[in-house]
């Protein structure tokens, strides 16, 4: 008997542990998840968007709009960023599976960490300074960045 032939893609499977791990967001707008993965394939480290820890994310704010401080951003923690705090692994060389392109700050974040490559799906901020400053920083710092469309990848996201 022969392989089985119809597996999934090291890509598709970073990817879709990328989205499982977004699915353990508690931002009612955004979910996103990151997959950090070594030269050999191996995952070192996994992140969503979240509040800090010990900060009771029943209590903080979800929002969007209003005052900076009655809203999420000021608080919440990005899912690269998640991603790289949570490894006690050396990254360098490494690449980061996103579900949504990295904002200025985590492309810093990535950049510092010696990840090498950044595998994606959504780019809806693509007309936002913050993704263009992320797109230059990359480029600079000789961080290859791929977009991989979701339709190509098995959704495991709940609808
Ligand atoms: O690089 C990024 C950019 C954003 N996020 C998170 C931060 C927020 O929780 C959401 C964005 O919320 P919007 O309502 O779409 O403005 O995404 C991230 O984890 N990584
Ligand atoms: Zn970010």
């Amino acid at each position: 008997m022969k392989k089985r032939m119809n597996y999934i893609s090291w890509d598709d499977y970073f990817l879709g542990i990328a989205e499982l791990s977004a699915a353990r967001s508690k931002d009612p707008n955004t979910q996103v998840g990151a997959c950090i993965v070594s030269e050999e394939n191996k995952i070192l480290s996994v992140g969503y968007n979240g509040m800090p820890a010990g900060c009771n994310d029943d209590e903080m704010p979800w929002g969007r709009e209003g005052d900076f401080l009655d809203t999420k951003y000021p608080f919440v923690c990005h899912a690269e960023l998640n991603a790289i705090l949570n490894s006690n692994h050396d990254l360098k060389g490494s690449r980061i599976y996103v579900s949504l392109f990295p904002c200025n700050e985590c492309a810093k974040a990535i950049i510092q960490s010696g990840i090498k490559e950044v595998i994606y799906t959504c780019d809806k901020y693509a007309d936002t300074d913050g993704t263009k400053a992320s797109k230059m920083m990359f480029k600079m710092a000789g961080v290859k960045t791929r977009q991989i469309k979701q339709e190509h990848f098995v959704k495991i996201l709940p609808m």
